[in-house]
């Protein structure tokens, strides 16, 4: 079973470029993507975060030889929107809707059925959190997000303790956390790791096909620790420990990385 391990001590991708090009030289990796503080910087407003056109073109240079996957906690539409790449695949919602090439979809239809819960819940806590200024609603197809980016730092612990007393009231769900986010997610066995796994088969016709995975994220843990035959590159730092088995410090590296691939 795979050991998180401080972040700092993880072997530098980018120092170990020659090695990982002729591992790629003969194994030619799937690639699966985070999104948001992997491909666009974290920004203070959601709605603003963005690739630029050097990252775009890299991605779609790559999509030309790689299968490629975009795995992102933000929904399906908004993510395909945001990449703008028609031919390859997304997980949006934390890997709970699926999408790819010739019309494929698959959304999980066990959080199908907790939609309606979703419009409680959301309308719930829009009333309670109505008074923490600096408070923003995400609402994704299968995931709520609860921004506190622009929350004052005093009225932070106010604002978790209304979300977990309300969580509690609903079994159905569970609540995790991101870079300056709360994510009310479907309480099932599924995550960007399942989501993964669940693409390696349809992108590849191998067992356990060779693959990479580069996320920033608590939520790209899943991913690294599912990582089977691949690595897990983890993109600066989250806080914890990390079961990556390569680091990037930046998205600028995340660049020059994907760049020796093409
Ligand atoms: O899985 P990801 O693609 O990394 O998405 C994770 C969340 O990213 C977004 O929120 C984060 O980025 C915002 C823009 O930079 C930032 O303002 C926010 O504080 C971050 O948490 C997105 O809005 C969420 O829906 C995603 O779940």
């Amino acid at each position: 079973m795979k050991q998180s391990q401080d972040p700092k001590k993880l072997p530098s991708a980018i120092e170990n470029l020659e090695v990982l090009k002729k591992k790629f030289s003969t194994n030619k990796p799937l690639i699966f993507l985070d999104f948001d503080g992997t491909l666009a910087p974290i920004v203070e407003n959601h709605e603003d975060a963005g690739m630029d056109n050097e990252t775009k073109e890299i991605v779609k240079q790559l999509s030309e030889n790689y299968a490629i996957a975009v795995v992102s906690g933000r929904g399906l539409s908004d993510v395909r929107n945001k990449v703008g790449l028609q031919d390859i695949y997304y997980a949006g919602s934390h890997g709970f809707e699926i999408a790819g090439p010739n019309n494929f979809e698959k959304d999980n239809e066990e959080a199908q059925k907790m939609l309606p819960v979703f419009d409680e819940i959301e309308e719930k806590l829009q009333e309670k959190l109505s008074a923490i200024e600096g408070v923003r609603f995400e609402r994704k197809k299968f995931t709520l997000a609860i921004h506190y980016r622009q929350v004052s730092e005093e009225k932070i612990s106010e604002f978790h303790s209304i979300i977990e007393n309300v969580v509690e009231e609903y079994p159905k769900l569970h609540k995790g956390d991101g870079k300056k986010v709360v994510e009310i997610k479907p309480n099932i066995e599924w995550h960007k790791g399942k989501a993964v796994n669940f693409l390696r088969k349809e992108l590849s016709t191998a067992t356990n096909p060779f693959s990479i995975y580069l996320g920033d994220d608590t939520t790209d843990e899943d991913a690294f620790r599912e990582m089977g035959n691949g690595y897990g590159i983890l993109v600066g730092e989250h806080g914890n420990d990390s079961y990556a088995d390569y680091r990037v410090e930046n998205i600028t590296e995340v660049k020059r990385f994907l760049k020796e691939l093409l």
